[in-house]
């Protein structure tokens, strides 16, 4: 677990991709071999992920990385022995699902079926709550929620039935990797959210906040990169006490909080806010969400229950986040991408 500096970067529009080459080819170890990685990525993931310091170093170990033109049938480019994918286009599942069938020698990071459980909110936190992670090294839940479909005029009914407890947080259902699927609002009452378009999904507000502070909670975000864990700490909201409950009314769009400018590694903060989630929490979590996601590229978001030591909460689970934010991602993520070429070495059978 590493608590480093962050990285800069930019953020840029949120397209689909360019068709530019950019193949480096080296050797791994001097053995010869090289390892290409094909890669489909956003123009803005392509940026943020694609740094000058990452690529150098790769290409130092071997690695190469290939653009995919998406105007040309995937199976006439590469040979691949990885692709890396993120596209907002929907056309790109099919195409991907079909070229992981046919070519089963190549590691598709990660498998579309796979990626599209998390870009639902629904059902991206349902295998935290199906693990019911209770008394080891602490507590692991998620907040309770209710799915919105459409007719937002149900809202305040479903939200009584429901029992759930304001405020809540209204999030777009699906995310894409669009800015509008990360567009959020918190609602003190329920009425109010009958102004929002559905599908959305409500969840209860967390309280993470120990003391008042002004700057607000800690939110612990937890990257992962196969079998690699690194957990920052970003500010988060505050905390919404009893009496602006009962003060206010409305729905209020959230700023984006929690991004990489909110960095709280660094900021000086009571040890109790500050202390990290147990180190075999986070492995066995983990663990289980790799296996039963089947996925090696994601982040958690995790808050800790106000006045609790070790009582967490998952309120959100992104695939491939922005690891350029994440300290030492070139090692980390060349170390990995080497790991599974040699991993398909080891177990082919000698001759
Ligand atoms: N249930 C909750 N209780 C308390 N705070 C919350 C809750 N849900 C969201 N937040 C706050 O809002 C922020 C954004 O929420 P969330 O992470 O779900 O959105 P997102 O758009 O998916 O973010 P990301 O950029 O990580 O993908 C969180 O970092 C946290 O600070
Ligand atoms: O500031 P962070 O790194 O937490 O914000 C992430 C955000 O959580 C999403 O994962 C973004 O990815 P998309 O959903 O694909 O837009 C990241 O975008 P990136 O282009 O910077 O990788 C954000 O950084
Ligand atoms: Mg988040
Ligand atoms: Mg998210």
């Amino acid at each position: 677990m590493r608590l480093n500096g962050e990285i800069p970067v930019g953020r840029g529009e949120e397209d689909g991709m360019d068709g530019e080459m950019n193949s480096l080819n080296y050797s791994i170890g001097g053995v010869g071999q090289k390892l290409t990685v094909g890669y489909a990525l956003t123009s803005k993931k392509k940026r943020s992920f694609l740094q000058p310091k990452f690529l150098s170093l790769a290409r130092s170990k071997g690695i190469c990385f290939i653009a995919i033109d998406l105007n040309r049938p995937l199976a006439d480019q590469g040979p691949f022995d990885i692709v890396l994918h993120k596209l907002l286009r929907k056309e790109w599942w099919d195409i991907i699902e079909d070229y992981r069938q046919k070519h089963p020698e190549v590691t598709v990071l990660d498998p579309p079926n796979a990626i599209q459980h998390l870009n639902n909110r629904q059902s991206m936190l349902q295998d935290v709550a199906d693990l019911n992670l209770s008394d080891y090294h602490g507590k692991v839940g998620v907040p309770r929620q209710l799915v919105v479909k459409k007719d937002p005029s149900s809202i305040p009914y479903e939200v009584t039935k429901a029992g759930l407890k304001l405020p809540l947080v209204a999030k777009p259902l699906l995310v894409d990797g669009s800015a509008k699927s990360h567009e959020l609002f918190l609602a003190y009452d329920e009425f109010s959210l009958s102004e929002l378009e559905p599908p959305l999904v409500l969840q209860e507000f967390v309280n993470h906040v120990l003391l008042c502070l002004i700057v607000g909670g800690i939110l612990f975000k937890i990257f992962i990169v196969g079998e690699t864990i690194t957990v920052v700490r970003r500010f988060s909201l505050p905390d919404v006490t009893n009496h602006e409950l009962a003060k206010v009314d409305g729905v209020f769009r959230f700023p984006r909080v929690s991004c990489a400018a909110a960095t709280a590694d660094d900021a000086e903060l009571d040890p109790s806010i500050a202390e990290l989630p147990p180190r075999p929490l986070l492995e066995r979590l983990v663990r289980e969400l790799r296996l039963r996601l089947g996925i090696q590229l994601f982040n958690i978001d995790m808050i800790r229950e106000i006045g609790s030591r070790d009582v967490f909460h998952v309120i959100d689970i992104n695939y491939f986040p922005g690891y350029g934010k994440m300290p030492d991602y070139e090692h980390i993520f060349t170390d990995f991408l080497l790991s599974l070429v040699q991993n398909k070495y080891k177990k082919r059978p000698t001759t």
